[in-house]
Formats: C-alpha cells, structure tokens, sequence
C-alpha cells in the first residue's frame, strides 16, 4: 500500500479520480490529517480485526485474574498472539476504563505515525501516576508537573527545560567516574554475596536492582544513597527508598494492566503506592536542596564543572523542576536499567561464545582490568554495545511503545479516529524476517558497522528506546551505566548460569522470570 499526502481538501475528487482510474492501491492523507470517512478504498474502524468484547466487562476481563484469558504476566506473549490471530493490526476494544489499543505490527506504519506525531506527542502511560500528579498532590506539582504521565504545553515546557543538560553528551560523560565508583562498590558486594559454587544469591536481581538505584541516586540526586550498604536497618533511610521503589514502582503493573479498582475507590494498594510516591517527592526535595545549598557556596563562571541537577538549579529559577526532574528520573530510571541489566547479564551466561567476543574486546582495550574507564575506552567498545542493542531487540525490555493519535489518520487502510492508543510491539516487530534479516538468530554482528555480512534492519523495527521528541529522556544515562557494568564485570569475571532455564515474563518490564543464580568466576589474566 503507498500513500498520496493531499495538500488540501479541494484536491480530494481530483486525486480520487486519478486513483481509480489508474487502479491504484493507494490510501490518500490529508494534510491537516483529518479524514473524510467517504473516501473510498479507506476502511472504517470498525472493520478492524480483534479479539471481540464481552456485554459489559468489555475485552477487561481477559486481564481479570482467574477468569481472564490472558494474564499480566502474558503480556508480552499476548501481543504475539493478537499478532499471529488478526494480522498486521489488530483492535483491543471495549477496556473499561480505557480507550481501545490498537496493535500495529507494520513498520513502515509505526514510522509513517511516529513522523507525523507533531511538536507534543502523547504517550499513553502511568494512569495512577497521571492521578497522582494532577490530583493527589495536585499542590506540589501545580504548573511544572514534568515529562512522565503529563501531555501536550505541560510536558513540552518542561522537556525543553531539561533536555539539553540530560542529553548533552558533555554532562553525561561526567558520570564516567561516579558510575564507575558505585559499580565497583557493587561488584565487591557481588563477591560477598556468592556461595560456596560462587552462584549470586536467588534473589540477585533485587540486588541490581540496588545498583540502578543507587546510579540514580547519583545522576538525579548528586548523592550516595547508600543502597549498596550489606547491613542496612529496616528503618534506615536507604532501606525505606529501596522499598518505596519496589512498591512504587513494580505495583503500577498491577495498577494499569489489571481492572482499575482503584479509579473507583481507594484500593490497598492504591494507598501503598501514594504512600511511597510521597516518599520519594521528600527524599527528592531533601536531596535537592541539599545541592542548592552546595551549588550556592560555588562561584559559578559559564565554564564552571557542574552536575546534572546543578546545572538545572544554576538556569532555573525554581528548584521544583529540579525536585520534579528528579522524580521522573527516579520513576523510570530504575526498573527499566535494572530488568536491561538482568536480561543482559543472562544473555551473556547462557551465550559463552559471545561472552569471549565480549571479553576479548576488553581485554584488548584493558589490558589491566583496572584500567579507569574513559570516554574513548568506552566508544571502542563495539561489541559490548552491539551486544547490547540484540539484547533489546530480541527481549525488549520495554515491549512496545505507545501513542494517543491526536488526529484521525489512516493506518494499514482503515479510518481510525483520533484518540484511539497505537502501540507499538517493538519485542514483535523486531523479530519479524520482514524487517530484520536472520530475526531468529542472535548476532550483534548485525549492528556492527564492519561487520563481514551485510545484514538490513528496518529502522523502526526495534525501537526499545522509543522515537522522536518524545523518546527516552535517560537513554544516555542508561547506555552508559550499562556499558561501565559490562566492561567492569567481564573483562574481570566468566559468567555462567546452571541451574533451570529462565523464562521471560513481563512483570512490568520484560525480563528472565526466577532465580538469578549467576556464577561468577574471576578471570586469571
Ligand atoms: C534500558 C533502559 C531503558 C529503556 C529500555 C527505556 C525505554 C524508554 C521508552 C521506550 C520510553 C518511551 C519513549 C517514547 O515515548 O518514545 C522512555 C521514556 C523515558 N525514559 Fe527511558 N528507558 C530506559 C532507561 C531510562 C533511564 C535510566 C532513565 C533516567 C535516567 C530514563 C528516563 C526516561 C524518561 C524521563 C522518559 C519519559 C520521556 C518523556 O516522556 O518525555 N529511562 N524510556
């Protein structure tokens, strides 16, 4: 199918002329993206195919426990599954409480909505956070409610605000040494931690988990939190973030995937997740205040060496976008590293052969283990990041990504309205032979400009980092930290993995499912 873009409404009967006449296939868009439903060859919503909703309960039910068809933790294969039903996009309506889904699985498609998504794309995500910003604490966040769960003026203001600081590969560099330090730290405790067979105990994931922390910490917070400490009381300060985390964080899947009680009335677990939200807006505010305090005694010269946060305190007048931006970070920079990281590490002990690639890039590189990291060391590491990038193509973290249209516009031929939630499965479409040659077969040769084969990837394929002005506000931040854990953990330790085999799941991020049993054995050269 090809498309004919109409500058303006009088060129429709002419250009439809010329189509039937030609017998073409091609689906006409408007300019302004407002589309006449008597066009003909244009499909009305209604024909799309999909699951059919249920008198009442809609198509809510299938994420019901028990009863539902699929559960939270199917997510991913349900998205594979609409696929392998309907097609190439597919419509998930009648979800209480929710507009429809639409599932598109046609990159050109996701390409042609991602470049026409305009200055304030939305993104439909966090419900619950939505509610708590504009409603629950409505006080603190008033007019500088952030970049996550806030859309259209709102979000671009404050996005402008904090994009160059956090996307300028000049501050990000910066963190080379601190991330390098809290790594350290964390690989020393991984050597506490490992039994008699050197194996991670059952819960490591929770441990990276305390790594990705306490690398926020730094990056939003200009601070140790202290996460990584081994004997941390229940009451103790970083006990009680890395808690609100766990809660905060990993309780939203429930909150959005499964029916939404709590839009009705206060759930158990509503009230756990405000609790914790509040804590982590006091730890913010307490942290940032404390850069204030510290940035205020510094004599600043447009040269000055500032941090992240400072350099957003130093320009903004008022330290809520600071506090703010901190939130945010914290919100999303943190499971989402963590689960990379546990997908990432498992990849690696389950794939030998690739892990001595990776080593032996390293060793190379650093030929003393304890070499400090620097910015050149880390852009020659080709390998640790193509491995990488197949990683997130073929066990996306993040499944699919998302947009409210904020126009009717035509996609795969039909008329959908605007408001309907496009998503788009990149953990489908990057795996689809149509898009990504040899999709099956793990090689991170393919992302490796040198590399012997030719192989093609259609760029909107495998997106785990989203697209356009909307896209990961932290993916600097992420490649980095990921980067500094692999270059420090392989060149130093073989990875091995022998019990079970783990199964992906998505509990709120796509991840291995079970005990992260990890072997480690220190490398002798
Ligand atoms: C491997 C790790 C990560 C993955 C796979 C990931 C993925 C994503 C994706 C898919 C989006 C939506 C983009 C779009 O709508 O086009 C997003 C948004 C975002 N991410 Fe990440 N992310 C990761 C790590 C991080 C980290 C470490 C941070 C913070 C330091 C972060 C901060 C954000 C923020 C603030 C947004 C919202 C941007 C906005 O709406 O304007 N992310 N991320």
């Amino acid at each position: 199918m090809s498309y004919v873009v109409i500058r303006s409404r009088q060129d429709v009967p002419r250009i439809m002329y010329f189509l039937r006449r030609h017998r073409s296939q091609a689906a006409v868009i408007l300019d302004d993206l407002s589309v006449p439903q008597e066009l003909p060859h244009i499909k009305p919503y209604n024909a799309i195919p999909g699951p059919k909703p249920i008198p009442i309960l809609g198509n809510t039910w299938r994420l019901l426990p028990i009863i539902g068809q699929y559960d939270v933790s199917d997510v991913a294969r349900l998205s594979d599954i609409i696929y392998r039903d309907y097609g190439k996009i597919a419509r998930l309506s009648g979800l209480i409480g929710r507009p429809d889904l639409l599932f598109v699985y046609d990159a050109d498609e996701i390409e042609k909505i991602y470049r026409q998504e305009g200055p304030t794309p939305f993104r439909p995500s966090m419900p619950c956070l939505v509610k708590y910003k504009s409603e629950i604490r409505k006080d603190f966040f008033g007019k500088l409610p952030g970049v996550v769960g806030v859309h259209g003026e709102p979000w671009r203001e404050f996005r402008t605000k904090v994009q160059k600081p956090i996307l300028q590969l000049k501050t990000v560099r910066k963190y080379i040494r601190p991330i390098e330090t809290v790594t350290g730290d964390f690989i020393r405790r991984m050597e506490e931690m490992m039994d008699e067979n050197k194996d991670m105990p059952s819960d490591f994931d929770n441990e990276i988990h305390k790594w990705a922390l306490e690398c926020i910490g730094v990056v939003s917070l200009d601070a140790r939190l202290g996460c990584l400490d081994p004997n941390l009381s229940l009451n103790s300060e970083p006990q009680r973030i890395i808690n609100a985390a766990k809660y905060a964080l990993r309780n939203i899947a429930i909150l959005e995937l499964k029916f939404p009680f709590w839009r009705y009335f206060p759930t158990t677990i509503w009230k756990n997740y405000v609790k914790n939200m509040d804590y982590f807006v006091k730890i913010c505010t307490k942290y940032v205040d404390e850069a204030m305090e510290r940035l205020q005694k510094k004599k600043i010269t447009p040269d000055s060496d500032l941090s992240l946060i400072e350099r957003i305190l130093a320009n903004e007048p008022n330290k809520k976008t600071a506090y703010v931006l901190a939130l945010d970070l914290i919100l999303v920079g943190i499971d989402t590293i963590s689960m990379a990281v546990c997908s990432i590490l498992y990849q690696l002990a389950t794939r030998p052969e690739q892990q001595r690639k990776m080593y032996e890039e390293l060793r190379q590189l650093m030929p003393d283990p304890n070499t400090p990291l620097t910015t050149k060391l880390l852009d020659e590491m080709v390998f640790v990041k193509a491995f990488v990038k197949e990683v997130l193509r073929m066990y996306s973290t993040v499944i699919g990504n998302g947009r409210t249209l904020q126009h009717d516009t035509i996609i795969r031929g039909y008329h959908v309205p605007k408001g309907v939630q496009v998503v788009f499965p990149t953990l489908v479409t990057g795996q689809m032979e149509e898009y990504v040659s040899k999709s099956n077969e793990f090689l991170p040769e393919r992302w490796m400009k040198n590399s012997d084969e030719n192989y093609s990837i259609h760029p909107f394929a495998s997106l785990p980092y989203g697209h356009g002005a909307r896209m990961c506000l932290g993916r600097r931040f992420a490649d980095l930290e990921i980067q500094i854990l692999l270059a420090k953990l392989i060149r130093s330790y073989n990875i091995e993995y022998h019990h079970q085999p783990l199964e992906y799941k998505v509990t709120f991020m796509y991840a291995p499912h079970g005990e992260m049993k990890l072997r480690m054995m220190k490398r002798l050269d």
